[in-house]
């Protein structure tokens, strides 16, 4: 018998392109969307006034001054997204071994929290606690003689980092050091001080990823590290189980949030963690992750708008309640057209 003559009953009874026919059923049945409260914003801070630098490996992104950042938050808040997270450009002439510009009240990166939140109050600052853009070395910890990176001694200076941005008004600490230990450490000076409202986003599940390149040079942390690599603290790609173990310590520790990064390559990790706790997570679409769209982008080899889309949105599938991107600003335009 030919396909031709195959009687109607033997076609199919469900037939899901029913509903992908038109936009009004395929609007209705949509599972998840993207939106501009969805967004964390990653800017860079560097002194002067009246400074704007490009990052050459993260084309559309600049370090700014204080000055422009508060004008470049005021931006995005308009734009309707609710935090950014800022990482400060340490001049070389304050990288030290002991790391201690990381908590000097008057450092850039909280000076830079108090403009913004003196200008911006409503929009929502995440600092990043980690010591690599205050050692000479380039690594996120204190070392040892041999270069080992020491966990206790540099839990130390992380607290005093913490409570450094607590003071200066940052409503959201992220430790993304991958010490042990850490999130207890800030959770319990952070009481004591009487923070009790700073929240801690936990960087939980930071893998020791090559997609971090731009973001080192972007910070100036690059050269700093040289050929060195943060595989003694940072998580091994291979692994999947281990991030769940790192994540119910962190929340047992007093995180808020967690968060998994990079993005687009861990998001079988985004969902496992949500399934598993609930609680609220957070995954980071890093600089690589940029610079490949972007990249590809400029060549007109993708459309940027179309894939960046698409990009966030499956990180909202795999779970994800919020996404760190350089594309914020940009998102949140294209959701709004
Ligand atoms: N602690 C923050 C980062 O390491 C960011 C990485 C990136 O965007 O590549
Ligand atoms: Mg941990």
């Amino acid at each position: 018998m030919s396909t031709l003559s195959t009687p109607r009953s033997a076609f199919p009874v469900t037939r899901l392109r029913r509903m992908r026919r038109d936009d009004f059923s395929r609007r209705l049945m949509r599972e998840h969307t993207l939106t501009a409260n969805d967004l964390i914003y990653p800017v860079f801070v560097l002194e002067g006034s009246n400074q704007r630098e490009p990052i050459a490996s993260m084309p559309g992104v600049e370090r700014l001054s204080i000055d422009l950042l508060v004008e470049d938050a005021r931006t995005a808040y308009q734009l309707g997204i609710p935090a950014l997270a800022l990482f400060p450009v340490t001049p070389l002439s304050v990288k030290s071994l002991d790391a201690r510009e990381a908590f000097n009240p008057n450092g850039l990166a909280q000076r830079a929290v108090r403009a913004i939140k003196n200008a911006v109050p409503e929009l929502g600052i995440i600092t990043d606690v980690a010591l690599d853009p205050f050692t000479t070395h380039g690594q996120d910890g204190l070392i040892d003689v041999a270069g080992y990176v020491m966990n206790d001694e540099t839990v130390e200076v992380l607290v005093q980092q913490a409570l450094s941005h607590a003071e200066a008004g940052a409503d959201i600490v992220a430790p993304s050091d991958m010490m042990d230990g850490r999130i207890g450490a800030v959770r319990t000076a952070l009481e004591a001080a009487g923070y009790i409202h700073t929240r801690i986003l936990a960087y939980s599940a930071k893998y020791a990823s090559s997609y971090y390149g731009p973001f080192r040079d972007a910070v100036g942390s690059a050269g700093n590290l040289g050929a060195g690599n943060k595989y003694t603290y940072q998580m091994d790609p291979a692994n999947s189980n281990e991030a769940l173990h790192e994540v119910a310590l962190d929340l047992a520790e007093g995180a808020d949030m967690v968060m998994i990064k990079p993005g687009l390559p861990y998001l079988d990790i985004v969902r496992r963690i949500k399934d598993q706790f609930g609680a609220p997570t957070f995954v980071y679409q890093v600089s690589g992750e940029y610079a490949m769209l972007k990249a590809a982008s400029l060549n007109g080899w993708l459309n940027e708008k179309a894939v960046v889309l698409e990009a966030l949105l499956s990180m909202k599938r795999a779970g994800a309640d919020g996404i760190l991107t350089y594309y914020a600003k940009d998102v949140a335009r294209w959701l709004a057209e």
